[in-house]
């Protein structure tokens, strides 16, 4: 079975070095010239933990290919898989400009009956779509669509391949499915079959729920401030009920990242397409939009303002593990802090090369957590990154002018910051006022 992946984002390339490993030959293709001759080196364009040597492994082993020549790719493949990127365009729609090119690369090249499967995240009928196109482009060739939505998480994208909760597959065609589900049958993970349009919903559904629950604890997390109660508390025991689940339920300055925001203004929009005011998601997205501004409100309300003073920026990612930047709160909580007039110093271990080219100029970066600290006025923590949840407390303390922190990760737990002379605020919980 040759199989060709379309994209080597994280999607495409986890995907493709997965589907190596379990013993396919795989050739992945990507339009980006540079990325492709780094691949064919062994070195991942993505900061992903563990996919350099699995990249190796399979490359040694014959089964992993790197290419920019689409065309003789396509011409020889069984089974194309599209992972290339639908970002939201302005009015909140997904943009499907990169994935219809995707399709017509296909359409010039292929000469002999394939499967393609789509993993790209598209909004409902986008897969009926693409198979009218390839009739029209070539009415000639045989090609099947198949949905094959993918649910790994960035960081831990590796780990959720090989051990994702289901993996779905949406056909009209009972063989392209079956010929699908037989690629994907190594994996041992239970394999859901669906209708095409089902497929292409349980993807926006899964990302909608699963950003419901973060904004739901969020705003409980907010109620808990001010009723003197302990959100990490309520979630436990919230979540010791097996029907609500305990995952999903982290309090903090709201979600980011390249799904979440994305794919929940697309359903929004998706559901107004069709007059439904799909009312529920609109306030996760605007819960989520005020919770990404928590840190600088809590600031303002200690400092009054926060002209002149010294913020260092602990993490800024979307979440630890990764390098993304996208929709990362960062971008917001450094806009505003320079909108007030704060001087901001910013240390990421990993994102600071990316960060550097997406954070205002004003921003500052620091080599080191105790750089970034030194003689400043406050902290904000915005990432969760191991490195700051095992940092001796005394850095602060020793470091800052004033050791102040706003937590927007829920990072140390509240008896150890008792211990030392530091104000502490985080979120849904009690706030811890130290200083002497
Ligand atoms: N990032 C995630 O964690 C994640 C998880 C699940 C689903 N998804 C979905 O998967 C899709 C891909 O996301 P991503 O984050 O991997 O994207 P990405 O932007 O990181 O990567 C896309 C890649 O496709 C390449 N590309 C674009 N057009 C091409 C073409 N015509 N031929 C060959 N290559 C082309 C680009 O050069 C790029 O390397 C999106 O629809 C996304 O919503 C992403
Ligand atoms: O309890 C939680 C869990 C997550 N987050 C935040 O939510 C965002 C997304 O986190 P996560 O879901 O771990 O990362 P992603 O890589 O964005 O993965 C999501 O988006 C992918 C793209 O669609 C899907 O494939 C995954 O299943 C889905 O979890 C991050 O900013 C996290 O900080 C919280 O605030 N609280």
């Amino acid at each position: 079975m040759n199989i060709v992946v379309v994209g080597t984002g994280y999607v495409g390339l986890v995907t493709g070095v997965a589907l190596a490993h379990i013993g396919h030959r795989v050739t992945c293709v990507d339009v980006d010239k540079e990325k492709v001759e780094r691949m064919r080196q062994g070195i991942s364009p993505i900061y992903e933990p563990g996919i350099e040597p699995l990249m190796k492994e399979n490359m040694e082993a014959n089964r992993l290919f790197f290419t920019t020549d689409g065309a003789s790719a396509y011409q020889e493949a069984d089974v194309i898989y599209i992972a290339v990127g639908t970002p939201g365009n302005e009015d909140g729609f997904a943009d499907l400009t990169y994935l219809k090119q995707a399709v017509r690369d296909i359409a010039s090249a292929v000469t002999k009956d394939v499967i393609v499967v789509t993993k790209s995240t598209v909004p409902v009928g986008t897969n009926h779509e693409i198979q009218r196109m390839f009739k029209q482009l070539v009415p000639h060739v045989h090609i099947d669509v198949v949905s094959n939505p993918e649910f790994l998480r960035e960081g831990s994208a590796i780990h959720d391949t090989f051990h994702g909760d289901r993996i779905v597959i949406g056909a009209d065609d009972e063989r392209a499915a079956a010929v699908v589900a037989d690629i994907h049958r190594p994996f041992g993970i239970p394999i859901f079959h669906t209708d095409i349009r089902s497929a292409e919903m349980i993807k926006y559904a899964s990302n909608a729920f699963l950003a419901t629950k973060i904004s739901f604890i969020n705003e409980i997390a907010n109620i808990c401030e001010k009723v003197g109660a302990d959100v990490e508390q309520v979630a436990a025991g919230m979540g010791m009920d097996q029907r609500i689940g305990s995952s999903f339920l982290r309090a903090g300055i709201g979600y980011g990242g390249s799904c979440f925001p994305k794919d929940t203004k697309a359903l929004a929009k998706i559901a107004a397409n069709i007059d439904h005011d799909f009312e529920l998601l609109k306030a996760v997205i605007e819960v989520n939009n005020k919770q990404q501004r928590k840190l600088i409100e809590k600031a303002k309300k200690r400092f009054g303002h926060l002209a002149g003073k010294k913020i260092a920026l602990l993490g800024l990612s979307f979440k630890p593990n990764t390098d993304d930047m996208r929709e990362a709160a960062s971008l917001v909580v450094a806009r505003e802090l320079l909108a007030e007039q704060a001087t901001v110093v910013a240390y990421d271990p990993i994102a600071m090369g990316k960060a550097a080219h997406v954070l205002p100029k004003e921003v500052i970066y620091a080599s080191s957590v105790e750089e970034a600290l030194q003689d400043a006025d406050a902290a904000m923590i915005l990432t969760e990154w191991d490195e700051f949840r095992q940092l001796d407390l005394s850095v602060y303390v020793n470091e800052m002018k004033t050791p102040i922190i706003f937590d927007g990760r829920n990072c140390y737990a509240l008896h150890d910051v008792a211990r030392y002379p530091i104000e502490y605020y985080s979120i849904g919980r009690k706030p811890i006022t130290n200083i002497k």
